[in-house]
């Protein structure tokens, strides 16, 4: 089992006794989040206060402590499914007696240590093993409970004081369309006012279903962004077997029709499978402009691949070479053939072909597969016929699941074509620095591509 895992059980008898004593958080009345249930001493100040967007920094204050006060912060919150994700930090209060997470370093022995303002959010960890924060309904928040204790003990002592915070997915005014046009199963998010606003298509990888979330929390930067499920969803087919490129192209279309939407062509967003598929769709299909992916692949994989007479076939992969880690869980780094060698050469993709820009996101810890590979060889391909170099930003210590920042870093989940849990890979503090980074990075590109503005950031090799 994952050590975080097995962390969080092992501690679960403690916090266990701790829960019996105090049953959770006091529901707070009227949605005054912010206020904290509290001795009159001590209290909470979140900055914003009642609620900011989850990409967001947030402001953690506890005033009212005694100097150089040690007290243990603990920060929960429960998924929809109903699983407490936790995380705590060790600190001591400064000689006025107020402690401040933007300047004051949390010391060993917590969840995290340094000077980390969200490490109480990016640190978070499921009691559940294998199990990822996702968010499934981003018309809801996700309700941020952040409690005081008194020292470092373990558990901790009494309670001094409590706060709830909302982190919302969707700024206000940010519209949700669900899209349920010819064969399209769709979710559109389009920025207030009538627009029109460069249009991205976010893609997803093996799982199925739909998730909105990070094209929910990019709309809120301006862009009108169709998250687009593509199997294991309403009438879509229930597995990975193969894929038509035109059902990916009447998504395109339904982008470039729409009166909000700017052309002359679109942005793609793909993360892990649906990274290969957003290649294949800006390699076949018209009316793509600019392609970022995240630790995807360069070659077809997990199921066939069809446009018109076309046929891609998945890349070969041999289950001998999945290893099992000193945790015992899957290492499936190894399991896919060289797309570069004999056979397999027919799985990858045909980038020159593609009339658009790239982007590729690395986690140089990437354990689903060699990520940093795929893009180097996919820059080498795109470079030896002749057309534009694609930026690449790698990140050390990042594993495969590179979400929107302060998304608490999955180590092991199932992986649903594999069967079994396997590891992702990564460290959390890095791999948090890069979520943060590469949403910038992916913000920067499509406003470049897609809007003509200047981009903010350098690209980093
Ligand atoms: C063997 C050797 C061969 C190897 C070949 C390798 C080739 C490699 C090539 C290919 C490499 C591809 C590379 C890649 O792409 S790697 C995978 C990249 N993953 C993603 O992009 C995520 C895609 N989407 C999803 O996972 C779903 O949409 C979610 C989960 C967001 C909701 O979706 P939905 O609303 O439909 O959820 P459900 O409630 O019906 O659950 C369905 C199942 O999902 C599991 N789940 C759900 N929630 C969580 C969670 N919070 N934590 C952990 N697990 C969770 C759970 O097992 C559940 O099953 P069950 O527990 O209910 O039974």
């Amino acid at each position: 089992m994952g050590q975080v895992a097995a962390l969080s059980l092992s501690r679960l008898s403690a916090r266990c006794w701790q829960r019996l004593l105090w049953p959770g958080p006091a529901r707070i009345p009227g949605g005054l989040a912010a206020r904290s249930l509290s001795s009159m001493a001590t209290s909470i100040r979140f900055s914003p206060a009642a609620r900011s967007l989850f990409d967001e920094p947030l402001g953690i204050a506890v005033q009212g402590l005694g100097p150089r006060q040690q007290v243990t912060l603990r920060a929960s919150l429960r998924d929809e499914a109903g699983e407490l994700f936790e995380a705590h930090g060790r600190y001591q209060a400064a000689d006025d007696g107020e402690l401040d997470l933007a300047r004051c370093p949390a010391l060993p022995g917590g969840s995290f240590s340094g000077l980390e303002p969200m490490g109480l959010l990016w640190a978070l960890q499921p009691r559940k093993p294998f199990w990822r924060l996702v968010k499934k309904d981003v018309q809801t928040p996700f309700r941020l409970q952040l409690e005081v204790l008194e020292g470092h003990g373990d558990p901790p002592g009494q309670l001094l004081a409590q706060a709830e915070h909302e982190r919302l997915f969707l700024r206000d005014g940010v519209r949700r369309v669900p899209v349920r046009e010819g064969r399209i199963r769709a979710t559109l998010f389009l920025p207030p006012g009538n627009g029109p606003f460069p249009g991205i298509i976010d893609l997803y990888g093996t799982g199925g279903g739909l998730p909105e979330y990070r094209a929910c929390l990019l709309a809120n930067y301006g862009f009108a962004v169709l998250a687009l499920a593509f199997y294991g969803y309403e009438d879509l087919p229930k597995e990975m077997k193969e894929f038509h490129l035109e059902y990916f192209e009447e998504a395109i279309n339904y982008m470039l029709k729409h009166t909000q939407v700017k052309g002359p062509g679109v942005g793609l967003l793909g993360f892990s499978k649906g990274g290969d598929l957003c290649l294949s769709m800006a390699s076949f299909l018209k009316g793509i402009t600019a392609t970022a992916v995240i630790n995807g692949s360069v070659a077809n994989v997990g199921a066939v691949l069809r446009y018109k007479d076309i046929t891609i076939p998945p890349l070969g992969a041999d289950a001998k070479r999945i290893k099992i880690n000193k945790s015992g869980i899957a290492d499936i780094v190894d399991v896919l053939n060289n797309p570069l060698e004999g056979p397999n050469r027919r799985s990858f993709i045909p980038l020159e072909k593609a009339e658009c820009r790239f982007l590729f996101i690395v986690g140089q810890d990437d354990h689903n597969w060699k990520s940093e590979f795929f893009a180097v060889e996919g820059s080498k391909h795109l470079q030896a016929h002749g057309k534009e170099k694609p930026e690449i930003v790698c990140y050390p210590g990042a594993g495969h699941y590179i979400e929107p920042p302060f998304f608490p870093m999955c180590a092991a989940s199932m992986h649903l074509l594999v069967g079994k849990p396997v590891m992702w890979g990564g460290e959390p503090k890095a791999h948090s620095e890069a979520q943060r980074d590469a949403w910038q990075q992916i913000q920067a590109f499509f406003h470049r591509h897609l809007n003509g503005k200047p981009s903010g950031t350098t690209n980093k090799l």
